[in-house]
């Protein structure tokens, strides 16, 4: 379900406590929020934790009936995205692996907020996440100490953690490869990070895992190559 469009692009008032100085996003465009299974992502975060920039959602899904994935991305992916997939619509997006690969990898910020459908504990939510990530390494080749370390670290945010229906985990990926997480028991932003794990491949792996080409979240890729086509129309 989707909201009348809303103009991004206005002035962003307290950055991360850091200080009061506006911050104007660098280009107006417009976007709905997203409603799924009675969960709102508003059209865009101002700015997520650990980051001090404005980001507007991309897309959002599910994952079956567990938890309702959005995806956010920094004002300036819009560019950036549009040197490959301009004049692209939503079918051939949705089929282009490489698309989702330059929303993983691309030099600008995103944010991923997952919040719960159905209860679920820190221990189950982390142990799918890393099992998803190690199997994509290791499907590349590419599984290596610094990534099973990254992986430890995660399960330990996780450890200890509850999340009844409506929490949500967040994660801001920086295009440098650090990974900040977050909590939020309602559908509050926190400003700050509870930790942040400074591996890139791991950063790109947990959204590669949801948007990717066996993500966990079709709906949430559907949605992205809508918008997009929508953003990047010749
Ligand atoms: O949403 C999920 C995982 C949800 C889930 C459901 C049931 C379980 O027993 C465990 C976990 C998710 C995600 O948000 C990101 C990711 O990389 C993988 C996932 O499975």
């Amino acid at each position: 379900m989707v909201d009348p469009p809303q103009e991004i692009g206005g002035t962003i008032q307290s950055i991360n406590g850091d200080t009061n100085t506006p911050h104007q996003s660098s280009h107006p465009l417009s976007v709905a929020d997203i409603h799924v299974d009675g969960v709102t992502f508003p059209a865009s975060v101002a700015p997520p934790p650990a980051s001090k920039l404005s980001h507007f959602l991309g897309g959002a899904g599910n994952f079956v009936k567990f938890t309702a994935i959005g995806v956010y991305v920094e004002d300036t992916a819009v560019s950036v995205l549009a040197a490959n997939w301009k004049g692209k619509t939503a079918e051939e997006l949705n089929l282009a692996v490489g698309f989702f690969r330059d929303i993983v990898s691309g030099p600008f910020e995103k944010f991923t907020r997952v919040t719960m459908i159905l209860p679920l504990s820190g221990a189950q939510y982390s142990e799918k996440v890393v099992e998803n990530c190690v199997a994509a390494w290791k499907a590349r080749g590419v599984y290596t100490d610094a990534e099973a370390k990254a992986t430890e670290k995660f399960l330990e945010v996780f450890k200890d953690q509850n999340f009844p229906p409506r929490a949500s985990i967040l994660f801001t990926q920086f295009p440098q490869g650090s990974l900040a997480i977050s909590f939020s028991k309602d559908g509050s932003v926190p400003e700050t990070a509870v930790a942040v794990i400074d591996n890139k491949p791991l950063s790109e792996a947990v959204l590669w895992s949801i948007i990717g080409d066996h993500g966990v979240s079709p709906a949430a890729k559907q949605s992205l190559a809508e918008r997009f086509s929508g953003l990047l129309k010749d």
